[in-house]
């Protein structure tokens, strides 16, 4: 697993690597040939142009323009202001040096001067800004960047795409599209997400330091980024000595008689995903049509009332069900009433693995006023409790306002207050966005995350029949429940993927998603556990 650090953290590591010797000199050094280094591996180089801002991310630039011309390229650094003019003391002893080594140096270009003199680059370094950059993008650098994407140069930003915030992942108006970035230290979480999921490219790590690695984990990551080898304990059980029962069997609470697809394709995920058994226990009035979509799983219809909504008398039905299954997951269609919020409140307090999404996390947060942090015992159990909320749900249940969750930091921070809340090690609050965190007391796991085609109606209903069914199959076994959330959405993911390839990236419907779960699962089972072999490839 790669750790991934808060900016706070990463300048933290910074000190701590002065405090060990290694200067800022130094590492603005390494950080510069790190970034050349990626150049040359490029190939066939010849034209260099690096774009260098006034702070330390232009001095990583100007060392990389210096590195470069010592290989043999020609290199050419534009900056806003003359070498010798640069105000912070590093990037002006850099660049004075870079430009004694031969660099060429294009002071203030008009936009047709910089547009020319990309047009015979090959290769672009955007050294603008880095972590320091916030607010929108000031004059020249918007215009640059708008030089810079328009032009065919291949773009490889040092550290962080100019105007992406490297812990939100949001884009400024003016923000470039690398094909590559080269960061430095650590991961930061917004490169992993939301804008900075399509402006980073690939992107590479670069240390700096051999110490690098224990003082990054001494600051204690916000994440851990999977590698699809971590999943190898996560992956869900194939022998041939089953039974239906013995491979698990999820009871899905669900439906309403406005709503009743989403338990449905809930339902039918859990099957996909290699539950044995799979019950669906839905308001009475929407049983017919659920039955009519389920030709190998029963339906048991529950008391409604008006709106055909559960009622409070459903409980009894749903713990007895709950008490021959594996895992239960509540939720998917089922709306918020005191019937619903009884039905949830009652799994709660059994001791069976329980998913709990969509309107069964809308109940939580009615049943704990929007501050779930502040009534940990309502969550408080002994048996595994993963939650799955996306933005607008994690902000409803710690109390945040609309919009109050817009970020993975914010995400990782929301949920974090959730898991330490609770304390306990049975809880996991998968945290649904363009990056997807799943956060237990021990750590928050990034799997990798999917496709834009995910997102669309009936995913999160897939995503939550997948996960009760992989608890039900590793009910009796000890894995890092985190990890197991995991695997559950790189497999959801990986579905994405394929069910995209099959329909076209803008038409997938959820139920797409579900056909392929099962040749999803296996692909990225053979990818762990084979992956050089044929598969892996
Ligand atoms: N951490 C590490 O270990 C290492 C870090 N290293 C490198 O240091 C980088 C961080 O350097 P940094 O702190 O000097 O900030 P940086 O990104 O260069 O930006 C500051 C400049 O941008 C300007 N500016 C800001 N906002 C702006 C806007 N909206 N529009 C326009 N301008 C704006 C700001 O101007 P000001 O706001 O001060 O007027 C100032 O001039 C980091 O990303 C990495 O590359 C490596 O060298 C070694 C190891
Ligand atoms: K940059």
């Amino acid at each position: 697993m790669q750790p991934v650090l808060n900016i706070d953290d990463v300048k933290r590591v910074e000190v701590a690597l002065t405090r060990e010797g290694v200067s800022v000199s130094e590492l603005m050094h390494r950080a510069g040939l790190a970034a050349a280094q990626e150049v040359l591996e490029l190939g066939e180089m010849d034209n260099v142009v690096v774009l260098a801002g006034m702070g330390n991310n232009g001095g990583d630039g100007w060392v990389a323009a210096e590195a470069l011309r010592a290989q043999g390229a020609n290199v050419t650094v534009v900056s806003p202001v003359e070498p010798d003019a640069l105000p912070g003391d590093l990037p002006r002893q850099v660049a004075q040096s870079a430009v004694r080594a031969g660099a060429s140096v294009l002071v203030g270009p008009s936009r047709d001067e910089l547009d020319d003199l990309l047009a015979t680059a090959d290769v672009a370094l955007d050294c603008m800004l880095g972590t320091g950059f916030h607010g929108e993008v000031r004059a020249p650098f918007d215009i640059w960047i708008e030089c810079l994407n328009a032009s065919t140069a291949r773009v490889v930003s040092v550290d962080v795409p100019s105007g992406l915030s490297a812990q939100t992942g949001l884009a400024a108006e003016a923000c470039v599209v690398a094909d590559m970035t080269v960061t430095m230290l650590a991961l930061k979480p917004g490169l992993l997400t939301d804008d900075g999921r399509d402006v980073c490219g690939a992107i590479v790590v670069a240390p700096l330091a051999e110490q690098t690695d224990r003082l990054v984990v001494d600051e204690d990551p916000v994440a851990w980024r999977t590698d699809l080898a971590d999943y190898l304990e996560a992956l869900l059980p194939r022998t041939s000595a089953v039974d239906k029962f013995s491979r698990g069997s999820v009871l899905v609470v669900g439906g309403s008689r406005r709503y009743p697809g989403a338990a449905i394709m809930a339902a039918l995920a859990a099957a996909r995903m290699g539950a044995g058994y799979v019950t669906l226990a839905t308001p009475a009035s929407a049983a017919a049509v659920a039955q009519a979509h389920l030709l190998e799983i029963p339906v048991v219809p529950l008391p409604e009332d008006a709106d055909g909504t559960l009622t409070a008398d459903a409980r009894d039905v749903v713990c007895k069900l709950a008490e021959r299954s594996s895992a239960v997951l509540v939720g998917p269609g089922l709306r918020v009433s005191g019937g619903t919020c009884a039905v949830v409140s009652a799994l709660l307090g059994m001791d069976v693995p329980l998913v709990v999404d969509a309107d069964g996390l809308n109940c939580l947060a009615r049943l704990t006023n929007g501050a779930l942090p502040q009534y940990p015992e309502i969550i408080r159990r002994s048996a595994p409790l993963v939650i799955t909320p996306h933005r607008g749900e994690l902000a409803r249940l710690v109390g945040r306002p609309a919009g109050g969750v817009s970020s993975l930091s914010d995400q990782l921070d929301a949920a974090r207050d959730i898991v330490w809340a609770d304390g306990g090690s049975e809880l996991v609050v998968v945290g649904k966005g363009t990056a997807t965190c799943c956060v237990s007391v021990e750590r928050a796991v990034l799997p990798k995350p999917g496709p834009a085609a995910l997102a669309t109606a009936g995913s999160g209903d897939v995503l939550a029949g997948m996960m009760a069914s992989a608890i039900a199959q590793r009910s009796e076994a000890d894995v890092d429940p985190a990890l197991l959330a995991a695997y559950v959405c790189e497999v959801h993911a990986y579905a994405g993927t394929l069910a995209a390839e099959r329909r076209g990236s803008r038409a997938v419907m959820a139920s797409d998603i579900i056909d392929v779960v099962g040749v999803a699962s296996d692909a990225v089972d053979a990818h762990v556990a084979y992956p050089d072999g044929p598969a892996g490839e």
